[in-house]
């Protein structure tokens, strides 16, 4: 498989999911495959369908992360953490899945071993004195603590965090787990094939691997989930294109304020890392989130973009294009419809616009009597030249939503990009005061692969 066919594809292509033989299931026109699938397009028009949310607050608390519907009856005031893009998910965990609840997320604790050694991470961080966990401390979500739940007649232990993307109203999430090694020192022979197998170019190459992401696609306004298996299949080229994409800069210039604010994080992370020798972290990961809503407000025009291509040329060159009604219709501007009178099944037939019809140079007067210019009023309203009209009023409500959203928050906080280090249940005291050699390599070599996008954005 070339590899760009292996990546960015399946977002303009999903039928390529369809030879992939995972479950695959249509909900309002979008795509959808198992949680193990190679890629999830959950809806397009989300401003529409989310309302501005964050999609955790709205109705997709009873889906998997595939996208499933799920018939189970959810704890008091509780739904599935519908932005979870890794980990152990609700069918493989006997029905119970990672929960959110306003501004926190629930991980069940279902093994013991590794229950007890996140726990205790978590509650030694609360603690120490030691510099470079006392750094650490800051580099995890807030921990408050372990609850048990009433799930499905069951009393199960949840560890409670703050959710990463609690702010955010399109949250574009990326777990990147970090490390060669993925397996423990206690780890069967078994478990040791198990993850050797798995990642394998990845790991090998980078140091790190990526076991699923979702991305808000900002030029094609849906939201787009990769699962592991997808994941498995990457390369550190392929890596490096979805991280691309994960960051929306396949489509547009590489946002520097985006970068910048991930890159303070991971540069806290690779000084911890450097520094730290008490700890040997496993199979741990590092988080990226960020809101797709605030990026769009940086974004520089958009350059070519693949999955755009055809509809930005069409537009461009097309002549039926709506913008000439518009002008037409201001009655003021100068007007170069070029419209022939005529209509077909395709929309207008055009020709070179006639000094005769259109006095250009004239005095700004509006004739509201003007029977040609009020049938093209009428024209644009009822007669969609290329289905843009829908579009427009999408746009319309996107906008409207989004200065409500404004309106609503009290504050916009100048933060909205952030890398986290989540999933501790394979770290384990070190039993040497050497570094962390293995998970520093996979940290060293994702920063450099952000400071290699942010010197791109200086070129
Ligand atoms: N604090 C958080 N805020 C938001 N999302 C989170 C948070 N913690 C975890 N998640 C989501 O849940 C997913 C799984 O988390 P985590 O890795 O802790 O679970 P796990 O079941 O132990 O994973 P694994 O199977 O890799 O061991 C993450 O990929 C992320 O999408
Ligand atoms: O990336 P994948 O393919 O999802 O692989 C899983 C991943 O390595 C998890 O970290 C691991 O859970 P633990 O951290 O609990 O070992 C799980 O083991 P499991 O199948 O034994 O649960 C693996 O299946």
């Amino acid at each position: 498989m070339g590899k760009f066919e292996i990546q960015s594809m399946p977002v303009q292509r999903p039928e390529n999911n369809y030879s992939c033989g995972y479950d695959k299931v249509s909900v309002n026109g979008s795509v959808r495959n198992g949680n193990n699938g190679l890629v999830r397009i959950i809806e397009e028009g989300l401003a529409t369908l989310q309302n501005g949310r964050n999609p955790d607050s709205v109705d997709e608390d009873d889906e998997d992360l595939s996208g499933k519907k799920l018939d189970v009856e959810m704890p008091e005031g509780m739904k599935l953490l519908s932005n979870q893009v890794a980990g152990h998910v609700i069918e493989d965990s006997g029905g119970v899945g990672m929960l959110s609840k306003d501004d926190k997320v629930y991980k069940p604790l279902l093994k013991k071993d590794c229950a007890e050694r996140e726990i205790r991470l978590y509650e030694q961080l609360e603690t120490t004195v030691d510099r470079s966990l006392i750094e650490m401390r800051h580099l995890v979500p807030k921990y408050y603590g372990v609850e048990k739940i009433m799930f499905k007649d069951k009393l199960i232990d949840y560890l409670v965090l703050e959710n990463l993307t609690k702010d955010f109203k399109e949250p574009c999430v990326m777990d990147i787990k970090i490390g060669r090694r993925t397996w423990d020192p206690y780890a069967s022979y078994s478990k040791i094939i198990a993850e050797e197998k798995k990642y394998h170019e990845c790991k090998r190459d980078l140091g790190f691997c990526i076991p699923g992401l979702q991305v808000y696609k900002i030029a094609q306004n849906r939201l787009v989930k990769y699962g592991k298996d997808f994941g498995k299949t990457l390369d550190k080229d392929s890596a490096k294109e979805v991280i691309k994409e994960f960051l929306n800069a396949d489509c547009y210039h590489f946002c520097r304020k985006l970068l910048m604010q991930l890159l303070a994080c991971l540069w806290q992370i690779q000084h911890f890392a450097r520094n730290q020798r008490r700890l040997r972290l496993y199979a741990s990961s590092i988080l990226l989130v960020y809101d797709a809503r605030r990026l769009k407000e940086h974004l520089k025009p958009a350059r070519e973009c693949q999955n755009n291509r055809i509809s930005t040329l069409t537009r461009h060159t097309s002549l039926y294009r709506p913008l000439s009604l518009a002008t037409l219709n201001n009655g003021c501007e100068k007007v170069v419809t070029g419209f022939s009178g005529q209509l077909t099944k395709e929309g207008p037939i055009l020709r070179h616009p006639s000094k005769r019809i259109v006095n250009l140079e004239g005095p700004r007067i509006i004739n509201n009597n003007n029977t040609w210019q009020k049938s093209m009023r009428l024209l644009k309203r009822t007669h969609s030249f290329q289905n843009n009209y829908d579009k427009d009023v999408q746009h319309k409500k996107q906008s409207y939503t989004f200065m409500l959203d404004d309106l609503c928050s009290d504050w916009k906080s100048e933060v909205w990009a952030t890398a986290k280090l989540i999933d501790f249940a394979h770290v384990y005291p070190a039993d040497s005061m050497d570094i962390d050699r293995n998970y520093l390599d996979g940290v060293d070599n994702l920063v450099k692969l952000f400071e290699d996008f942010l010197a791109e954005t200086e070129e």
